[in-house]
């Protein structure tokens, strides 16, 4: 609970980010989130240093108008590790469980980092569309480019927030209480009640 309430999405990361081994690490945890058939269907390129301003001239290219916002944003994070969805087409296990298992996967490895005290932001936008940097990255056509996880340091002034509180889940949850003396009968719902919860 402590991890879940202190990670945030941070926007201004820093030097150092997690190096190769220490990425490869952290992955490894993570790729034991729940994952139907354990298929993996998934891969990660890590971008740094200069190759950064490759990808991000190339996402830039395919959009003229908004090109100096995308290219101010290349080197937002010193590394930005660019998730690639790799789905397994004809397989009895459906698409959306293999993308479900490459989501578990990638929040273990935002509260691995978490722990680790990096902090992440995971980001889409212009990225995952971009045919220039599908061409650049090597991204085939099976495959999908989810957006970048952006890893540092915590740096901005939001990295000073107070721990989040609770969300109100309250009509997110409900218990089936089945109506067993009616045959065919409807069941009714009811809801759950919640004291707020502490770690
Ligand atoms: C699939 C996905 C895509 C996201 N894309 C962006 C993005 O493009 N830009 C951005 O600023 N944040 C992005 N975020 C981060 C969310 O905005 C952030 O998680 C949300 O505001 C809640 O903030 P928190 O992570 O601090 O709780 C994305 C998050 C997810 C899960």
């Amino acid at each position: 609970m402590t991890a879940i309430l202190t990670r945030k999405s941070e926007l201004s990361l820093t030097e150092p980010a997690p190096d190769d081994e220490e990425f490869g690490h952290l992955l490894q945890g993570a790729a034991t989130a729940p994952d139907h058939g354990r298929l993996r269907p998934w891969r990660w390129i890590l971008v740094r240093g200069a190759s950064r301003g490759v990808v991000w001239e190339a996402v830039a290219r395919d959009v003229p108008e908004r090109s100096e916002q995308i290219l101010r944003g290349g080197d937002r994070a010193p590394l930005r590790a660019i998730l690639i969805f790799k789905p397994q087409r004809a397989h009895k296990i459906p698409e959306w469980e293999q993308l479900a298992a490459t989501v578990c996967m990638t929040h273990a490895l935002m509260l691995l980092l978490h722990e680790r005290g990096y902090g992440t932001i995971w980001r889409t936008g212009q990225l995952c569309t971009s045919v220039s940097a599908r061409r650049v990255l090597g991204v085939t056509a099976e495959e999908e480019i989810l957006g970048s996880l952006d890893i540092g340091s915590k740096g901005g002034p939001e990295s000073a927030a107070p721990r989040r509180t609770l969300p109100d889940i309250a009509d997110r949850v409900s218990r089936f209480v089945p109506r067993v003396t009616v045959p065919g009968g409807s069941a009714s719902f009811s809801t759950v009640p919640f004291s707020s919860v502490t770690d």
